[in-house]
């Protein structure tokens, strides 16, 4: 794991969108064409601006989610409203948007609907919940061991978050590991202490953890003050 400290969320949010817009340019140079996968609740916002600002070929880009909360497309909630707002904008616009979630009506039709049309990232921006939490991989979820088992190959789960609103899509962990490039970022005091302590004990109470001790893809973590 490599730590990247910041004064500001707004010093963060700059570099890491300069960051993610040249990995992003480095993969349409050699494919034509890059995935990136973003995350939703409150932090993200600065980042999502910061990117949409990227001076990037958007046409060559598909825009899905880390992970989503099964809400109708319109509910304050949801993360592809929180992209919509933030990222897909100026010139991002022409970025193709691949949501997780259209009608909210029925998790398993959704969840097989994005799973068909998922292509695995090729850069993954990941948040962390104060409770340990990274992508909808929450403490105490059911199938939380099928979540973070790294060789399992689906790329999609549907989690019900004990305490947490809303059934959530979310990556797996196996997924996770087998994008390209991977962000983890985070603001403050208490989301640093968490990191500090997940990164030297290995659990299922605290999810990231097993992000964060993983050899087999290097992450990048941004914290901000
Ligand atoms: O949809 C979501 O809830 C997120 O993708 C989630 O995994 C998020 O990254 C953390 O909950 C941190 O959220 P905050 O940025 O709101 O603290």
């Amino acid at each position: 794991m490599m730590f990247h400290a910041f004064e500001s969320q707004a010093a963060a949010a700059e570099v890491l969108a300069r960051r993610v817009a040249a990995d992003l340019a480095a993969v349409i140079g050699r494919r034509g064409h890059a995935v990136l996968a973003v995350s939703g609740g409150r932090s993200p916002v600065p980042f999502l601006q910061a990117l949409s600002a990227e001076v990037l070929d958007w046409s060559r880009v598909s825009v899905t989610l880390v992970d989503e909360r099964v809400v109708a497309p319109g509910h304050a909630d949801s993360n592809a409203g929180l992209v919509r707002d933030h990222l897909l904008q100026g010139g991002a616009a022409d970025a193709t948007f691949l949501p997780l979630v259209s009608t909210a009506a029925n998790v398993d039709s959704e969840l097989a609907q994005a799973a068909a049309q998922w292509q695995t990232p090729d850069v993954v921006v990941l948040g962390m919940g104060d409770d340990g939490h990274t992508a909808s991989l929450f403490p105490d979820a059911a199938n939380l061991a099928a979540g973070l088992d790294p060789a399992n190959p689906a790329a999609l789960l549907a989690v019900v978050p004990p305490e947490a609103p809303h059934t959530r899509i979310s990556m797996t962990l196996a997924e996770i590991l087998r994008s390209g490039k991977l962000y983890l970022a985070i603001a403050g005091d208490n989301k640093r202490r968490v990191l500090e302590q997940a990164s030297r004990t290995l659990s299922a109470a605290q999810p990231v953890s097993h992000l964060l001790q993983q050899t087999e893809n290097p992450l990048h973590v941004y914290w901000a003050a």
